[in-house]
């Protein structure tokens, strides 16, 4: 299947973070032609930070932090967002990564500033693909993601809880595809991963009344995977809870979040080339002969 590059082969192979066992063709290929163009616009609207923290036990924090704009995605923030992400990319004991927005809320979508400043559909649409380029990279990291939703995900916030592997939710936290009331629909990749997560029925209905989610609606449908309390302090009980599925050897972990991403994005013939390769990285490898040793047990 041919499928059309829209951006420098450069992108394609660096960006790739299966590590060269992505079939290259399927790979989604990504960063416009003039993407230096919308770079340049994007650092004329600054404001706020994407801060990252990498931790020994090998799960990372990102935080989306612009507190007097409800965390909203300033042009300096969507870089800072895609230079965290090549960061991630190149961190080979990574193993779980938690996104949150900084002061009790999520992020309320792109600075309605910037999106004024470039409302003519050329830059929307350089915007839609570095955004789409970034979290499509954030989505791939052999890292297991989880969004950690407080106060409120709206707009491209929503779309950008759909770039993890997990969402979690606090009690009184809202999701909310706010595109239709703004005259848009989402752009920065949201809908075709939401479609992905809850069907395309429900995702028709979350997008078409940009209906409100809270927590126990999001579980219903598969939005969410949990509810996080605050007592306790949420980013704890959150990186507690991902522990249970980055817990272990980095290199099992990232195996399999590899064979689970190459499931869900490539053809069936493709995923089982991709399967093998994955397996062929972790048979015989330290810890599967430890586990030989071991006589393991599964009882
Ligand atoms: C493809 C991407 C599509 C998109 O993301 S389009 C953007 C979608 N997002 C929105 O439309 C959010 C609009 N904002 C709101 O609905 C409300 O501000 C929100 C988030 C519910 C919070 O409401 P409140 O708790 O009542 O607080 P508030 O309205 O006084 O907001 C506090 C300050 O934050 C600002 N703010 C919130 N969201 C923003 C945004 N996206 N861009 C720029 N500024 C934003 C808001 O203007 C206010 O600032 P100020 O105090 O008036 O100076």
């Amino acid at each position: 299947m041919a499928l059309r590059c829209v951006g420098p082969r450069r992108s394609l192979l660096s960006h790739n973070a299966l590590g060269g066992l992505w079939p290259r063709a399927k790979a989604v290929c990504s960063g416009a032609a003039g993407s230096e163009e919308i770079e340049k616009k994007l650092l004329a609207f600054p404001g706020g930070s994407v801060d990252l923290v990498k931790k020994e036990c090998g799960i990372a924090v990102l935080t989306i932090s612009n507190p007097e704009r409800m965390n909203a995605f300033s042009g300096t923030m969507m870089l800072q967002l895609q230079e965290q992400v090549t960061q991630l990319e190149g961190w080979r004991e990574g193993k779980g990564l938690v996104v949150r927005g900084a002061a009790g809320t999520f992020c309320s979508g792109s600075d309605l500033n910037a999106v004024r400043a470039i409302s003519n559909p050329e830059d929307g649409v350089k915007m839609c693909k570095f955004m789409q380029d970034t979290l499509t990279r954030l989505l791939r990291l052999p890292l297991i993601s989880v969004a950690l939703v407080e106060g409120r995900a709206l707009g491209g916030g929503a779309e950008l809880t759909t770039a993890c592997d997990f969402r979690l939710m606090t009690p009184g936290s809202e999701i909310q595809f706010v595109h239709k009331h703004m005259g848009l629909v989402p752009g920065w990749g949201g809908a075709a991963r939401l479609v992905r997560i809850v069907g395309s029925q429900n995702a028709l209905k979350l997008l078409s009344a940009a209906q409100k989610v809270n927590s126990s609606y999001a579980e219903q449908i598969g939005l969410s995977d949990g509810v996080v309390s605050p007592e306790g302090g949420t980013l704890v009980q959150t990186e507690r809870w991902l522990s249970s599925f980055a817990g272990g050897p980095a290199p099992v972990v990232r195996a399999v979040k590899k064979v689970v991403l190459s499931g869900r994005e490539l053809p069936l013939s493709d995923a089982l080339v991709a399967e093998r390769d994955i397996f062929g990285t972790v048979w015989g490898a330290p810890t599967n002969l430890e586990a030989l040793a071991r006589k393991s047990k599964h009882k």
